[in-house]
């Protein structure tokens, strides 16, 4: 599904006005009735409501929100913030028809008239939406601070009050949600995590936004669901065999983090990879060889610490870094590797840290790679960025200027793929915000492109399952007792969803 910026998502309301045809207070009211419903269903039925409108179609949203509210018997309060125009034609024909109810409407042209918000109404925001063209100052600044002051349950309209569609708000005056009710598709701004303490809950409502604009249209993003994995996902063949299914290595481990190189091996067999072999201290062999049968070993002498890493041309990918520890000897690890072996591969934690330190294995790495940094490994490769769009921007650039593909782990992970192109993963909690699930990642990507998917598609492929996995093991126990075992045993019925 494609990611819209600003002007993207006019053209689609305008599309479906001219195309379904549709009159524009009409599409309004649709959306409107959206909103309407959603608090119907969710509880909000019977409550008292303090409803603050801009003069934009925002605020017109939010008169008609009014209108319904009242109409079922809400008490409704409107408060109307005075730009000193008279508003969009929608918003002035909601207005004429919301004076025909018995909703009390108020004007709020000063300081002085900021009102006092009854303790148990709920707030809905429909000061400003996707119109937004500068930060919000003045009275406007002041009055979403008053609403933020309450302590009200707030619920947003389309976007919370303040902040941009698809550029930074940070240090500007935003509505903080509990709920944002937006239409039909996610914007930027909900991806980002800079918004998290504004956007509350997201709920994406269906306004009946007309499909055809989608295949006319190209988005520089894209938003990974699980039809887009489903079409991406290759079939055994029946007649195949382990040869068919590639060979991994994953080079992992070190004392006291043979965990990560276990959670890593079964995370890529579970993927579905022909062979794995694990390169490991001579300290893990024992650990290795009982936590992951299936797996080969191969290790240096004993009392060595480090990887033995001969003939590491035999394999179709590598996967390094889980596990391994901030050693010095990662950087001439790493150098070895790259010139054994130039067919993309994955490197990930203390791989990318000694890339981190030794700026010169940047260009070394096979083009076509997949990268895997956190946030803050992003930071230590490529730089601090004002704020997430910026960072956005440079894994973009990065990704283009080295023919690489970068996965930025978050919330919504972001893959930077070389071609420009930027996605966003939809599947995931914050279940999964525990110690090795970036290991259990490592391992799928690594075992996918061992299995030949490209780089780009083994990327999605193995964000996509590691969060669905993550979700079928939060819904199958919780959030909070979610461990990075779990999403290894769950990946088999994140398949199965497909
Ligand atoms: N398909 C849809 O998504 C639909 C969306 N709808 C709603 O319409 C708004 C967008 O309405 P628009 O009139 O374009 O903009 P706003 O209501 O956001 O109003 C902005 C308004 O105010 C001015 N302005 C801009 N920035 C500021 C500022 N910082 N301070 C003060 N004033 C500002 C600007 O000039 C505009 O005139 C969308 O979000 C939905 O809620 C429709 O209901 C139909 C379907
Ligand atoms: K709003």
């Amino acid at each position: 599904m494609q990611i819209f910026a600003t002007e993207q998502i006019r053209a689609w309301d305008e599309y479906t006005i001219r195309h379904e045809p549709i009159a524009s207070v009409d599409l309004m009211e649709r959306a409107a009735t959206a909103c309407y419903e959603w608090l119907l269903q969710n509880n909000y039925k019977g409550r008292a409501f303090t409803i603050f409108c801009g003069k934009g179609n925002n605020g017109g949203d939010g008169l008609v929100i009014a209108r319904l509210l009242t109409q079922s018997r809400h008490t409704v309060t409107v408060y109307i913030l005075e730009f000193g125009h008279k508003g969009t034609v929608d918003f002035q024909l909601n207005l004429a028809r919301l004076h025909d109810t018995t909703a009390a409407i108020r004007f709020v042209s000063s300081e002085e008239m900021l009102p006092s918000i009854p303790a148990g109404d709920v707030v809905i925001d429909a000061l400003l939406g996707s119109g937004i063209n500068r930060p919000a100052d003045g009275l406007t600044a002041n009055l979403i601070q008053h609403i933020n002051n309450s302590h009200n349950n707030v619920i947003a309209i389309d976007i919370p009050s303040g902040l941009f569609v698809d550029q930074s708000a940070r240090g500007n005056r935003v509505i903080k949600a509990h709920h944002t009710l937006s239409f039909q598709c996610f914007k930027p701004a909900f991806l980002m995590p800079e918004n998290a303490d504004s956007i509350g809950e997201v709920h994406l409502l269906n306004i009946g936004l007309l499909p055809g604009f989608l295949s006319i249209q190209d988005s520089p993003f894209l938003l990974i669901d699980k039809a887009m994995a489903k079409q991406l996902l290759q079939p055994r063949k029946p007649f195949s065999h382990k040869g068919d299914y590639g060979h991994a290595a994953l080079i992992a481990g070190s004392y006291g983090m043979m965990g990560a190189a276990v959670l890593c091996a079964r995370a890529c067999l579970r993927s579905g990879v022909g062979k794995l072999t694990c390169h490991v201290p001579a300290v893990g062999y024992n650990i290795l060889q009982t936590a992951v049968p299936e797996a080969m070993c191969k290790t240096g002498p004993v009392n060595d610490p480090g990887h033995a890493v001969q003939e590491m041309d035999k394999y179709d990918t590598i996967g390094i870094g889980p596990g391994l520890g901030a050693h010095a000897s990662n950087i001439k690890l790493l150098y070895s590797i790259f010139e054994q072996n130039r067919r993309p591969m994955v490197i990930d934690a203390d791989g990318l840290n000694a890339i981190a330190q030794e700026k010169g294995l940047l260009n070394k790495i096979p083009l076509g790679s997949i990268l895997t940094p956190h946030p803050k490994e992003f930071e230590r490769l490529f730089g601090k960025t004002a704020n997430d769009y910026d960072r956005i921007q440079l894994a973009l650039q990065t990704a283009t200027d080295n023919d690489l593909y970068i996965v930025l782990k978050g919330r919504y992970t972001f893959i930077a793929s070389p071609d420009g192109k930027g996605y966003f993963n939809s599947s995931g909690n914050p279940g999964m915000a525990s110690g090795g699930t970036g290991d259990v990642l490592t391992g799928i990507i690594t075992g996918l492109l061992a299995q030949k998917y490209s780089p780009l598609h083994a990327a999605i492929m193995g964000v996509y399952l590691h969060g669905c996995a993550g979700d079928l093991a939060a819904a199958y126990a919780s959030q909070p007792s979610l461990i990075a075992s779990d999403l290894v045993d769950f990946l088999g019925q994140a398949y199965q969803s497909l």
